[in-house]
C-alpha cells in the first residue's frame, strides 16, 4: 500500500553532503544509505556530485568515485525510492541527462541561479522528453525579491517544470523572508513550490516549518546535516517534528534515526555543526558549498576564512565563480603583504 504523505521529501545527502565530503562517496556508502532510506519509505533520493552531473572537476572538485557508477548502485537497491540527480546546465549536459535517465533515475532538478531561469529550458524540456518528474530549482533565493522569484519561477513553469524549489543555498534566508517568496510562488503559479534550506543559522527548520505553513509541499533535507556549510534541514528531526505536527512525510521515524546514527553519522569526517566559517556563510550570504574552498584558500595564502568568505558575499560572488575565491584570498593577502611592507 502506498503511504499517505502531505509533504513529499527529497533527501539530499547523497549529492548535497557531496560537498561536506569533498565528494569522496564510496560505492559501498551510497549502497548503505539508500537502501536504509528506501526501507524507511522516504520517497526520493537526489544522487550526484555536490554541483550535479558532471559537477566532477578541478574547478569543483574531483569525485573519487564516477557519478553514475553511484547513481547505479543507488538505482539497483531501492525497492520503492525513486533515484533523483540535479543538474546545472553549463556543466551538466543533455547526454548527462540521457545517461541518467537510462540508469533508472525518475526526477531531473534543474537548477539556476535565482535570476536565470531562461538557461533551464532546453534540459527542462528534455527531462520531460525522458519521461522524468521535472524540478526548477532557483539556487541563491536571498538574492532576489518575492517579484523576481515569480518571474523567473514562471519560466520553469512554462518550460514544463512540475515543481519550482525556493533554494536558500546561503542559509541565508530569515524565516519572514521565506514566508514572503513561498507565498508569492503559491500566489503566482499552477504548479508545486518547494523549499531547500541551509543550516548556517540556525533556521533550517524553522524556515522550512514556515514555507509549509505557507504551501509548500515538497521539502528537501539531510540526514545528520550532512549537507554543504552547516548542512540542510536535518530529514530525521523534521520527519518526527511533522509528524508531531499531525502532517504526514509516510517515512519510518526510528527507521530514519537507526540509519542517521548508524549509517549517515560514520561517514562524516566531522560532525556537521554550525562553526564560525558555516556561520558566516549565512550571515554574508555565500554560496553554502564554498565553505571547503575557502577553507584551502585560506590556508594557502595565510588568512581568516572569514576574510574572504566576508569579501565574496560583499562581491556577490554566485555558483560557477569558484575560481574567485583563490582570486579574492590571493588579492586580500595581497593587501596586507603591502601594509606590512609600508
Ligand atoms: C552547487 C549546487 C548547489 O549545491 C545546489 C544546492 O543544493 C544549493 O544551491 O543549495
Ligand atoms: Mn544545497
Amino acid at each position: 500500500m502506498t503511504a499517505k504523505r502531505d509533504v513529499v521529501i527529497t533527501e539530499v545527502c547523497l549529492r548535497d553532503g557531496s560537498h561536506a565530503i569533498a565528494h569522496q562517496f564510496t560505492v559501498e556508502q551510497v549502497v548503505n544509505v539508500a537502501k536504509a532510506l528506501d526501507e524507511a519509505n522516504v520517497p526520493y533520493i537526489e544522487v550526484s556530485h555536490g554541483d550535479g552531473l558532471a559537477g566532477s572537476s578541478l574547478q569543483y572538485g574531483l569525485s573519487r568515485t564516477n557519478e553514475m557508477e553511484l547513481i547505479e548502485a543507488a538505482v539497483s537497491v531501492c525497492k520503492q525510492a525513486k533515484i533523483a540527480v540535479l543538474l546545472l546546465p553549463g556543466i551538466g549536459t543533455m547526454q548527462e541527462l540521457k545517461q541518467a535517465a537510462n540508469l533508472g533515475v525518475k526526477m531531473a532538478r534543474i537548477a539556476t541561479h535565482v535570476t536565470e531561469a531562461d538557461i533551464s529550458a532546453q534540459h527542462i524540456a528534455l527531462a520531460k522528453d525522458l519521461g522524468l518528474e521535472t524540478v526548477g530549482f532557483l539556487m541563491m533565493s536571498h538574492m532576489a525579491p518575492p517579484e523576481k522569484l515569480v518571474e523567473q519561477a514562471k519560466l520553469m513553469e512554462s518550460y514544463g517544470a512540475d515543481t519550482v524549489y525556493v533554494v536558500d543555498s546561503a542559509g541565508a534566508l530569515l524565516p519572514q523572508e521565506v514566508k514572503e517568496r513561498i507565498r508569492a510562488l503559491r500566489q503566482s503559479l499552477k504548479i508545486n513550490v518547494g523549499f531547500h534550506g541551509h543550516n548556517n543559522l540556525s533556521l533550517a527548520m524553522a524556515n522550512t516549518l514556515v514555507a509549509i505553513e505557507e504551501g509548500a509541499t515538497r521539502i528537501d533535507g539531510s540526514v545528520r546535516c550532512l549537507g554543504a556549510g552547516a548542512g540542510n534541514t536535518q530529514t530525521e528531526v523534521l520527519v518526527a517534528v511533522l509528524d508531531r505536527l499531525g502532517i504526514q512525510t509516510g517515512i519510518d521515524i526510528y527507521k530514519m534515526m537507526d540509519l542517521a546514527e548508524e549509517i549517515v553519522a560514520p561517514i562524516l569526517q566531522v560532525p556537521q555543526e554550525i562553526t564560525k566559517d558555516s556561520l558566516v556563510l549565512g550571515y554574508a550570504g555565500v554560496y553554502s558549498s564554498f565553505l571547503l574552498h575557502a577553507q584551502r584558500a585560506s590556508k594557502k595564502f595565510g588568512l581568516d576564512s572569514r576574510d574572504i568568505l566576508v569579501e565574496l558575499g560583499k562581491r556577490k560572488v554566485v555558483g560557477g565563480q569558484e575560481d574567485m575565491i583563490v582570486d579574492v584570498a590571493a588579492e586580500i593577502a595581497g593587501k596586507k603583504a603591502k601594509v606590512s611592507v609600508g
